[in-house]
Parts: C-alpha cells; sequence; structure tokens
C-alpha cells in the first residue's frame, strides 16, 4: 500500500510561485511516486489557483475554520497527482500576492490565512472526510516553510479525533529567513490549549512564529542541503532559532534539492533558439546570439554572464551594481531578470543605464526568459549571503551556464570549484568564493573570464557541469526513506 503523505504548502508550479519553494513542492509529487509514496498537495485557494481548477468539487466543507467558512476542493496536478484547495474565500480571494498586498506590505491577517491552512492540514489528516462511512486519514504530514508551520503544531496539540488522530510530520526549512512572527494578541484565537504558549509550543520571543511552531512539533525537520543543515545551528543562519536547531537534535536532516529534469532539459527546451547537449555545445551559440539581442546587447564573444533572482540582501544584489564597472572592464557583459527591492531594482537599472550595450536588466518575472537566459549565458552569477539550496545553480549546471557562487549553504555543496586540484582532476563544474563582498566577487569574476578564455578548460567545465546528476532521483529516495522511519 503506498505512502499516504500530504504536503502544506503554499506555492507549487505550476499554479503559483514566487520562488523555488514553489518548483521544490511542485516537483516532490512525482519524485515520491517511484518510492511507493502517494503525495497530495494542500494550496489555498488564492485566485490564480482557482482558476486553473476544471470543473471543480467539493469535498468537504467547514463552518468555521479558525472563525471564516471554508471548503475543501478536489483537483489535480499537471501530473495527475492529487489536489487539494482550500477555498476561504474571506483569506484567500483577492487581488495582490500570495503574502503582500498591492503596496509590496504583507497582508495583516496572514497569521490567520496561514494557521488556517495548518488547521486545514490537520483536520485532513487526523480524517475529517469520510467516504463510504470510512476517515480518509493521510499516514504522514509534510509541511513546508512557515506558511505550513502550524500543521504540526495543531497536530500535536489539537489533533483531529484526538489522539486518534495524531499523524507524525516532517517539516521543510526552505528559508530561515522567514519565520512568521505574528503578536501575542492572535494566540486566543488559534483555538490552541494554553499548553500550546510554551517554549515546546508556538511561543516565541512574547508572540507566536508558525515556523517556531512547526520546528518544535514536527517528528523530524529537514532543510533543502547538508551545509544548510548545518550552518542553522550557528546563530548568523540560525537567525534565532539556533538554538531549538541544536536541540532537535539527530532530528534535523539536510536533503538537498533535485531540479525537474523533463522541465529543465537543454536537448529538449521549447524556450530555446537551439536545443543541445554537452555533445552539441557548439550549438549553444545561436542562444548566445538570441539572448544578445534580445537585451540589445552589442555581439560579442566575451564572458557573458546572466543573473535570474529575487533581488534581496539575501541574494547578495546590493554588491552586483557596485560591481558592474568591474565586470565591464575586464571584457564581461551581464544580463538580468530579477524583481523585489526597489532600491536594489534602481541601483541595478541604473547601472544598465551606464554601460548601454554591455549590461542589460529586465525588472519582472519570466519563467520562459529565465530558460533562454541559463541557455545562453556562459556563467550565472550567485552571490548570495546565504542559500539553503539554490535552484538556479544546479539549472546552470544542467545548461553548461557556468555557476559562479558564494560558497554557503546548497551552493558549496552542488558546485565543485575550479581550483587548481580541480582542474587537474577534470571534475571542476563551477567557481566558488568566499564572503560577499566587491573584493571577492571582483576576485571571482577576474578567475572566471581567465578560465572563459582557457577554451578547452571552460568546456570541460560546462561539459563536467551537464553531467552532474541533479534529478530528483537520490532526494526522492532521502525523503521516502525519512517518511518510512517515522510511520513504521
Ligand atoms: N525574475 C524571475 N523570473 C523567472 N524566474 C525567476 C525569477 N527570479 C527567480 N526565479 C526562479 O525562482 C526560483 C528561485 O529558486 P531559488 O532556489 O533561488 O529560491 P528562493 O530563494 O526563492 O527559495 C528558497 O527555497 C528554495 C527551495 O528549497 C531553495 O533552493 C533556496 O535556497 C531558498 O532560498 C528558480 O526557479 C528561479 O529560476
Amino acid at each position: 500500500m503506498a505512502l499516504k503523505v500530504l504536503s502544506v504548502t503554499s506555492e507549487a508550479v505550476p499554479l503559483i510561485k514566487t520562488g523555488g519553494l514553489a518548483d521544490v513542492a511542485g516537483a516532490l509529487p512525482a519524485a515520491l511516486a517511484p518510492h511507493g509514496v502517494e503525495v497530495t498537495t494542500l494550496l489555498p485557494g488564492y485566485p490564480a489557483v482557482m482558476q486553473t481548477l476544471k470543473r471543480p468539487r467539493a469535498i468537504f466543507a467547514w463552518n468555521s475554520l479558525l472563525g471564516t467558512s471554508a471548503r475543501l476542493l478536489a483537483g489535480k496536478l499537471a501530473g495527475g497527482q492529487p489536489l487539494l484547495v482550500l477555498d476561504a474565500p474571506a483569506l484567500y480571494a483577492r487581488e495582490g500576492a500570495p503574502y503582500t498586498d498591492a503596496a509590496g506590505l504583507d497582508w495583516g491577517d496572514n497569521w490567520q490565512r496561514f494557521a488556517a491552512l495548518g488547521r486545514a492540514a490537520a483536520d485532513i489528516a487526523g480524517g475529517v472526510m469520510v467516504k463510504r462511512g470510512k476517515a480518509q486519514r493521510f499516514d504522514l504530514v509534510h509541511a513546508h516553510d512557515w506558511q505550513g508551520g502550524m500543521a504540526p503544531a495543531y497536530l500535536q496539540f489539537a489533533p483531529f479525533g484526538g489522539d486518534e488522530g495524531k499523524v507524525p510530520s516532517v517539516i521543510t526549512i526552505h528559508n530561515m529567513a522567514f519565520q512568521g512572527w505574528f503578536n501575542a494578541e492572535v494566540f486566543p484565537r488559534l483555538g490552541l490549549p494554553d499548553a500550546a504558549w510554551s517554549l515546546d509550543g508556538v511561543e516565541y520571543h512574547g508572540g507566536v512564529s508558525l515556523l517556531k511552531a512547526g520546528l518544535a512539533n514536527a517528528d523530524a525537520v529537514t532543510t533543502v542541503s547538508p551545509t544548510y543543515a548545518r550552518e542553522i545551528r550557528s546563530n548568523t543562519f540560525g537567525m534565532g532559532l539556533e538554538g531549538l536547531i541544536i536541540a532537535r537534535g539527530n532530528s534535523v536532516h539536510g536533503i538537498l534539492n533535485g531540479i525537474d529534469s523533463d522541465s529543465w532539459n537543454p536537448g529538449d527546451d521549447p524556450a530555446l533558439s537551439a536545443a543541445y547537449t554537452r555533445r552539441t555545445l557548439d550549438k549553444r551559440i545561436a542562444n548566445k546570439r538570441a539572448l544578445e539581442a534580445e537585451f540589445g546587447l552589442d555581439e560579442s564573444d566575451g564572458p557573458l554572464f546572466v543573473a535570474i533572482t529575487r533581488l534581496t540582501w539575501q541574494k547578495g544584489m546590493d554588491v552586483l551594481p557596485e560591481v558592474l564597472d568591474h565586470l565591464v572592464g575586464i571584457g564581461g557583459r551581464l544580463v538580468l531578470l530579477g524583481s523585489g527591492d526597489p532600491h536594489l531594482e534602481h541601483a541595478l537599472s541604473r547601472g544598465a543605464a551606464r554601460h548601454p550595450g554591455r549590461v542589460g536588466v529586465r525588472i519582472g518575472y519570466d519563467e520562459a526568459l529565465s530558460h533562454r537566459m541559463q541557455g545562453g549565458g556562459d556563467a550565472i552569477l550567485i552571490p548570495s549571503r546565504f542559500e539553503p539550496c539554490g535552484l538556479t545553480q544546479l539549472y546552470g549546471l544542467a545548461y553548461g551556464c557556468v555557476p559562479v557562487v558564494a560558497r554557503t549553504g546548497g551552493l558549496a555543496d552542488t558546485v565543485i570549484d575550479a581550483n587548481p586540484a580541480a582542474l587537474a582532476a577534470g571534475c571542476a563544474t563551477g567557481v566558488q568564493f568566499d564572503g560577499v563582498n566587491y573584493d571577492s566577487l571582483a576576485a571571482a569574476l577576474n578567475r572566471t573570464v581567465a578560465l572563459y578564455h582557457d577554451r578547452e578548460a571552460w568546456e570541460r567545465i560546462q561539459k563536467n557541469g551537464m553531467k552532474c546528476d541533479f534529478s530528483w532521483k537520490a532526494s526522492g529516495a532521502a525523503y521516502a526513506d525519512l517518511y518510512r522511519s517515522l510511520t513504521a
């Protein structure tokens, strides 16, 4: 019998995406299926999600889910896997982004929007739905980030059906920086017993943290790379939650993200002008020319850097504008696609205006363009200050767009620096540097440009990256093993 897992997430491709969480939550069902695990995804009913439901079927209704009426709709993901959508119009039927309004401010009722998601998950997993007289329970709940964090807390402190309904849970940290902290006033409205207002419960610094609620109460905690799993034991990366991570000891696991090798395959990618494999790398040049044209850059055989990113401090995007003059000075060019902090958007756009024909910036979000950039750029810049896993370096490896990365988190775990030993052994896949500041990034750019001009070495690096297997094969098996260890 397949193990039935309920994945509780606020994003999943292709339905709704603001970042990497969506890629991972969207890929998990297919990644787990070969291991005898049936993953059902539970998503909030944002307008973007509701629109995709074809003939939605209501399979359950709450009169009051934390004070609001809600229905559960059944649907299917693109791959045919089961999807549940929490249709609670008072919480989700609004214009704007999943977490913020049109002005970019957090929705004031985010505590309720995502506590309701957790409450619904605990009810569903505990068997609130009854089919032919039989409660439809799940074997395990897998919650993601702070938005899913209340599910383990409800399963622990207020399971549906009492102790009978206790279902084991896992929480995955995709980003420790977002902790879902709210004032103490929300506690009485969560429907939890007083015992939950405690060190082992949801209380955190005099308020409620949805992420802490999950970390303290899930049976296992995972994060998305082994290095980040170690880093979050320190205060720099743990961001206040390091003590709890240390206390959870061996229940904390680092499982690397995989990539969806069907959507990210340069040999068969409809977004590219020219498909190619590592055996036909010479065809890549057509994509580079197309990218230059798309961004209005001068045609050149020099290195073309790309960056595809949320524009935030995490991603080191405050350092990139500072280093632009240097990048251009050593013969490089850059095309950037991203959105986020308005100050960073301006700084980068100003940089592009200073270097016409050499630097192109597109502010916005564009999935197909991100593919064209991986397929036409020579190297992808990822100067993150912290990076739980990172996906764009994995896409870069698959596309022969050599990753130039800060040595942190999953970037440290997935890229082999082209140091003399790795070059001699013929196993380098990219460039790593330590510390995110002008000097370190400028030095990494110098090293990359020098490598680029050694055509033989560069091609070797590209091909090594393209040979790497960062599909979900190994990580799917690791999640399945973890689930089984908790349900045995
Ligand atoms: N403007 C744009 N246009 C088109 N596509 C864009 C884009 N900006 C970003 N993207 C895409 O969004 C995704 C971002 O992935 P990252 O791994 O960098 O995640 P992020 O920091 O959002 O997520 C967190 O969760 C993920 C998943 O666990 C971790 O890998 C990561 O380290 C952690 O910070 C990639 O698919 C990228 O191509």
